[in-house]
């Protein structure tokens, strides 16, 4: 069997990857020239840990190619999985355009069965749209089948992610689709459910859902813990020993950011209401995370009055640590809003860029700790790259105008950074 991917973002082309790592013959898709050019250099187009090795590997491996001719590719490959972006729409519902542009593609230029799978996150119902929007644009009545095959990969950790998933969902309605799938999956060893495409659609969101729900619940205990001087970390801790609760996505901070949660969470809200089904705690986690980066400032704010004219460091722009990706970064919003309090802006991060609407004067940006603080008033950490740790802390504290530190985060020893001279306040953590 031949795998085609269209779209080679992150999912894209992790899967098409890992696919040619199981020795599977590949071939990759996009509509951008320019990405297309890269992969095929064997260049990463964006920061994704590991991946860069293997794409050099599996360029040279002869089992993966990139290609832009969409007919040809659709036309070689029997198995095609949809890999393309599905971004909010301003109501909050998931835009299905990139995904029905592929259906129509492969409508057109199908020459023969064609198992078409699902990777993108779509809402519940999506399947049957794109077996209509297939068969609308098929020119010849070839047969072929849509299944739903969500990706549950994180950024930072794709590869490995993706190499050894927990879990691998099969939504089929036939049985011979559900084996080729299995098939492609045979050498990866962990539980597989196969089920029906709407259902694993849902698993998708629910589980996407449940993780924001975590993060929240523990982001408001952590607003609780301020004031009845307790450690929120420590409370994870002991909730998490609990094997029915886990200690993962215990993490308190100034909020989940990214690409996902949020889109997927307001999609998911979207589908409820639009059938009449109120879900209200879900709603909550929305309300929680989006008021909990204002809880980090006004932690500032009390600590030194006004923010107008003060300089603020950020340590950290990313969304989370191990990548550049900075949609929806809580990091993004803290900026937005001290340049409203018309304060002065300086940004360390490794990877991450500035985007295009915050290049402006008052804000600096360095790949330098040491150049940021200079004559800081307050530095805010808000992604735990690793490097914030190992920084010497002592000689950078002198480097401040005053040695504030508020760790959104929680991601610094408290009573060492204490010792240190700092003020210093976490979440829920001091
Ligand atoms: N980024 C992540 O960590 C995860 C994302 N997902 C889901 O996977 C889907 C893809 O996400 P990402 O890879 O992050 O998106 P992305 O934006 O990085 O990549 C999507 C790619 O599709 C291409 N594309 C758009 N229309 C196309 C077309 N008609 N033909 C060929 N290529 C086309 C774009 O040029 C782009 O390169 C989304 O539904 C997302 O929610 C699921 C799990 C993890
Ligand atoms: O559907 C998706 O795209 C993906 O979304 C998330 O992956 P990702 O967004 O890459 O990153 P996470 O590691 O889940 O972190 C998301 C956000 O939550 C925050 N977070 C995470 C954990 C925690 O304990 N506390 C916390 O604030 C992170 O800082 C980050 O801003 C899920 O973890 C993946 O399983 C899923 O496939």
């Amino acid at each position: 069997m031949n795998i085609l991917i269209i779209g080679t973002g992150y999912v894209g082309t992790t899967t098409a990857l890992v696919f040619a790592e199981m020795g599977w013959k590949v071939t990759g898709l996009d509509t951008e020239l320019r990405k297309i050019e890269n992969l095929r250099q064997g260049l990463l187009y964006f920061y994704e840990p590991g991946l860069d090795e293997m794409l050099i590997k599996h360029t040279g491996s002869g089992r993966l190619q990139f290609t832009t001719d969409k007919a040809k590719a659709i036309r070689d490959n029997d198995v095609i999985f949809i890999c393309v972006g599905t971004p909010s729409r301003p109501d909050g519902s998931a835009d299905l355009r990139y995904v029905q542009q592929v259906a129509e593609d492969i409508g057109e230029h199908m020459n023969g069965y064609k198992l078409i799978v699902n990777k993108s996150t779509v809402p519940v119902g999506t399947q049957e749209r794109v077996t209509d929007w297939v068969r609308e644009a098929q020119v010849h009545p070839h047969p072929y089948d849509v299944a739903s095959n969500p990706e549950f990969l994180r950024e930072g950790k794709a590869l490995e992610d993706a190499l050894h998933p927990e879990r691998i969902v099969i939504g089929a309605d036939s049985d011979h689709a559900s084996g080729l799938l299995q098939q492609l999956y045979a050498s990866i060893n962990c539980p597989v459910i196969v089920t029906s495409p709407r259902t694993a659609e849902l698993i998708k969101y629910a589980s996407n859902a449940f993780l924001a729900a975590k993060i929240s619940f523990v982001n408001e205990l952590a607003r609780l813990c301020d004031p009845l001087e307790v450690n929120i970390k420590e409370v994870a801790l002991g909730m998490g020993l609990d094997s029915r609760i886990g200690p993962k996505f215990l993490q308190a901070g100034i909020g989940y950011g990214g690409s996902c949660f949020p889109k997927d969470v307001a999609a998911l809200l979207l589908t409820a209401q639009e059938l009449n089904v109120r879900l209200q705690v879900l709603q909550h986690v929305v309300d929680v995370n989006q008021t909990q980066y204002l809880y980090l400032l006004d932690k500032v704010r009390n600590r030194l009055g006004t923010l107008a004219h003060k300089k603020i460091a950020l340590f950290g722009l990313a969304f989370k640590p191990d990548t550049d990706d900075i949609r929806e970064a809580p990091a993004v919003r803290i900026i937005q809003t001290l340049l409203q309090e018309e304060a002065e802006v300086r940004i360390c991060d490794p990877v991450a860029q500035l985007p295009a609407e915050l290049k402006v004067s008052s804000v600096a940006f360095s790949t330098s700790p040491e150049e940021v603080l200079d004559g800081a008033d307050a530095v805010l950490l808000c992604t735990e790259w690793p490097m914030f740790r190992d920084l010497d802390w002592t000689r950078l504290k002198d480097r401040m105008s005053r040695p504030n530190l508020f760790d959104g985060r929680n991601f610094l020893d408290a009573g060492r950074m204490t010792e240190l001279g700092f003020y210093y306040e976490g979440i829920g953590y001091k």
